[in-house]
């Protein structure tokens, strides 16, 4: 057994994913020390026999998938409230049952939402909610990687508008840095319609003062942009611009109703677009113009959004989803070819959260990663790796997950967290709320 506190070993047999100019997929050799990948090629390293070895024998090896949209907490409501467009969503089953949460239910559904993202090979995620200190807490526990913010809906009094702003700042500052890196902040108002102007710009002034980006619900839906029109006379982009948010280095969700304009202000100003394709077609909100962002520069990643509307959180059907819906929408198969749609998963989610050394397999980066079983009925013949990631595998088919060079997966089973009794208080914790 590989020991959790080794500082120094390395991987033999392997096949590892690098996309890089050269090439697509390495044999051989990667070495790990601490937190950090210090090798992958083909030679064996230079390095003592005596450090422990891992055989990767049949294992393909991917970086850590990037999840840069969610609501961890709402995997408890999977399944409560399918088959609804946005708004009736939201207004008639998720929010008068997170009107109920307490943050017990918020450690218990996030919990239950990192095991299933890390069984699944999802190594770092975006989540954004309410009693962010309790997904802190799983974060912590399970030793995962992820970006947190206190979304603020502001559908409230002035007094208690300021409350949820101070908590989201407070939030914000204290857990920055927290985890031994491997959580950062963010400032997120929930979406311009559930935010006015006003308290919208307090949000990107905080996020100047804390030098934090911002993560925003935008132009998800096409009442959401007429409403916006409506009300302010401006695009949702536009009027985002207009509050100063992209100011900020910056990730908004969804995008799907963007137009030409609108897509040049995000290239201009370096926003990133969450692309949340199993959730945006479960909604019925649309499909984003995903080739035509990438076309124009734009870091366009992968978010599941909740459980609550995906209703999984496997991160390979969203690639997946990605590679075939803009084939689909555009009639151009070359449109998002597998190493894109793998790429939109690990790097350019990294990039979007703003972590430089994640997202990669290089030496330097961080060692964030997940093997994949590739001796099974799907992953044969091995014609192609990169193509087999996208078009053929699944959350099912991950065997080990490291992060920051732990083991927290292995052999399909996490190790730091227990999966018997998560499973066990979330059914209970869904009980809980339907006879509170
Ligand atoms: C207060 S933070 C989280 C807030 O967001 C809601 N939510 C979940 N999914 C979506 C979505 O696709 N669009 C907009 N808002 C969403 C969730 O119910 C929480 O109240
Ligand atoms: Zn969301």
């Amino acid at each position: 057994m590989l020991n959790n506190q080794a500082q120094k070993w390395i991987i033999k047999n392997g096949t590892f994913v690098v996309l890089n100019d050269e090439h697509s997929v390495v044999k051989g050799y990667m070495l790990v020390e601490d937190d950090l990948i210090t090798y992958i090629g083909e030679e064996k390293p230079d390095c003592s026999d005596d450090i422990p070895v891992f055989d990767g024998t049949h294992l393909l090896f991917l970086p850590g998938l990037v999840n840069t949209h969610g609501h961890a907490a709402m995997s408890l409501l999977r399944g409560y409230g399918d088959d609804l467009a946005l708004q009736v969503w939201l207004q008639e089953k998720m929010w008068p049952m997170e009107e109920k949460f307490t943050s017990e239910n918020v450690y218990w559904g996030s919990s239950l939402s990192v095991l299933e993202m890390l069984k699944g090979g999802t190594t770092t995620f975006l989540d954004m909610y309410d009693h962010m200190d309790q997904v802190a807490k799983v974060v912590q526990e399970s030793g995962m990687r992820a970006v947190l913010t206190r979304g603020v809906i502001g559908f409230c009094s002035e007094e208690m508008q300021q409350h949820k702003l101070n908590e989201a700042i407070n939030f914000a500052k204290d857990w920055n840095g927290q985890a031994e890196g491997r959580i950062t902040t963010m400032m997120s108002p929930h979406a311009p319609y559930t935010c006015h102007p006003a308290f919208f710009e307090k949000f990107v002034q905080a996020a100047h003062d804390l030098d934090l980006p911002m993560h925003t619900h935008m132009s998800e839906t096409l009442s959401e942009v007429a409403q916006n029109v409506a009300d302010y006379g401006l695009r949702p982009t536009q009027h985002l611009e207009k509050l100063g948010m992209f100011t900020r280095p910056s990730i908004i969700a969804h995008g799907v109703h963007l137009t030409d304009e609108e897509i040049e202000i995000l290239a201009t100003h370096d926003v990133g677009v969450s692309h949340n394709p199993g959730s945006n077609l479960k909604l019925a909100s649309g499909i984003a113009r995903v080739t035509d962002l990438l076309k124009a520069g734009v870091t366009v990643s992968l978010g599941t959004d909740s459980a609550a509307s995906n209703n999984n959180l496997d991160m390979f059907e969203e690639m997946r989803l990605a590679a075939l819906i803009h084939k689909g929408i555009s009639g151009d198969p070359t449109a998002i070819p597998a190493a894109e749609a793998l790429r939109m998963g690990t790097t350019y989610g990294a990039k979007s959260l703003f972590l430089d050394n994640v997202g990669r397999l290089a030496p330097g980066m961080k060692a964030d990663f997940i093997a994949l079983n590739t001796d099974q009925a799907h992953f044969l013949p091995h014609t192609d790796f990169i193509s087999h990631s996208i078009y053929s595998a699944s959350a099912k088919d991950v065997e080990h997950v490291w992060v920051d060079g732990k083991q927290v997966v292995k052999n399909g089973a996490c190790l730091t967290i227990d999966e018997e009794r998560i499973r066990r208080e979330a059914q209970s914790a869904f009980e809980g709320l339907l006879n509170r």
